[in-house]
């Protein structure tokens, strides 16, 4: 059975928002419904025809998507409105579960945990000693996924770190710690001063792979209007594309863009070989 689906306005494609909002607008709207529909059925089909996440996720998803969060920031409680939105989800979640098993992944590290979606989908296909360093800013959300985590077996390979990422990544290669998998879903304006932190401290395994979200940050990287987070994204992809250390692939195949990072020797070494 599928999770519970977003309501359409936390939809993640911005495209598919505007055309939510040119229909309310819009006297007729067959045309529009049956490009809609087009775009939809293809996500719904996706969707079915994904293996289904786990219950433990599931209800991390459903309560995501019930938790109060305005109402507790306006208490003070949270630093910011965090919303569901922001919620990587079944789609993304499961792909990334199958990137950590394909890799044979045993260390993740992920910048941006929020409700801890990710973290435990990644946590689910790592090996029993396995690990997922998560790390968020807010210290709100580490006792609210602790208590959601735990209910999973897979719960026990997460740590959580609490504190801006960057110095939990400047923190983790003191440690000399090494990561297979490194999901970056925090705040785009520090991504570049992530990747050099990353990189240039060997915070990556050299097989390891840096995977991206929201790479194309609601279009914002290709559109001429961005803010501070799209200029940060933007500055990242320029830069990173021009890495000679690294190969790079930004995809469409989750609409709001997947940017994968690899060692450039790596991805040499394994066209040689063929
Ligand atoms: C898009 S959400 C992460 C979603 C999560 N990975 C998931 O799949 O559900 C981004 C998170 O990054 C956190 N964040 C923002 N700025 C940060 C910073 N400087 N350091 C660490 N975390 C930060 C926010 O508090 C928020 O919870």
């Amino acid at each position: 059975m599928a999770q519970q689906p977003a309501p359409r306005r936390y939809h993640r494609d911005p495209m598919v928002r505007k055309m939510w909002e040119l229909r309310d607008q819009l006297k007729d709207t067959k045309t529009l419904d049956e490009a809609l529909e087009l775009y939809l059925k293809r996500d719904k089909y996706c969707d079915d025809h994904t293996s289904p996440a786990s219950s433990e996720l599931q209800e991390i998803n459903q309560m995501t998507l019930a938790h109060p969060w305005s109402e507790l920031y306006a208490q003070g409680k949270t630093l910011w409105n965090l919303m569901p939105g922001m919620m990587s989800g079944f789609l993304e979640g499961q792909f990334l579960k199958f990137l950590v098993s394909m890799s044979n992944a045993k260390k993740v590290l992920e910048l941006g945990m929020y409700t801890g979606y990710s973290a435990l989908a990644c946590a689910e296909a790592l090996p029993v000693n396995g690990e997922v360093i998560t790390c968020d800013v807010d210290p709100y959300l580490e006792s609210l996924v602790k208590k959601y985590i735990s209910k999973s077996i897979h719960g026990r390979k997460i740590s959580i770190r609490i504190g801006p990422a960057l110095d939990t990544i400047n923190k983790l290669a003191d440690e000399k710690q090494s990561f297979d998998i490194i999901f970056l879903d925090a705040n785009k304006d520090q991504y570049w001063e992530y990747y050099q932190v990353i990189m240039d401290r060997g915070l990556l395994a050299p097989r390891g792979t840096i995977v991206v979200d929201n790479a194309f940050f609601q279009g914002q990287v290709y559109h001429e209007t961005r803010d501070s987070m799209g200029e940060g994204m933007k500055k990242f992809n320029e830069n990173v594309s021009r890495d000679p250390r690294v190969n790079t692939s930004l995809r469409t195949f989750l609409p709001i863009g997947v940017q994968m990072i690899r060692m450039v020797f790596i991805m040499s070494h394994v066209c040689c070989a063929h």
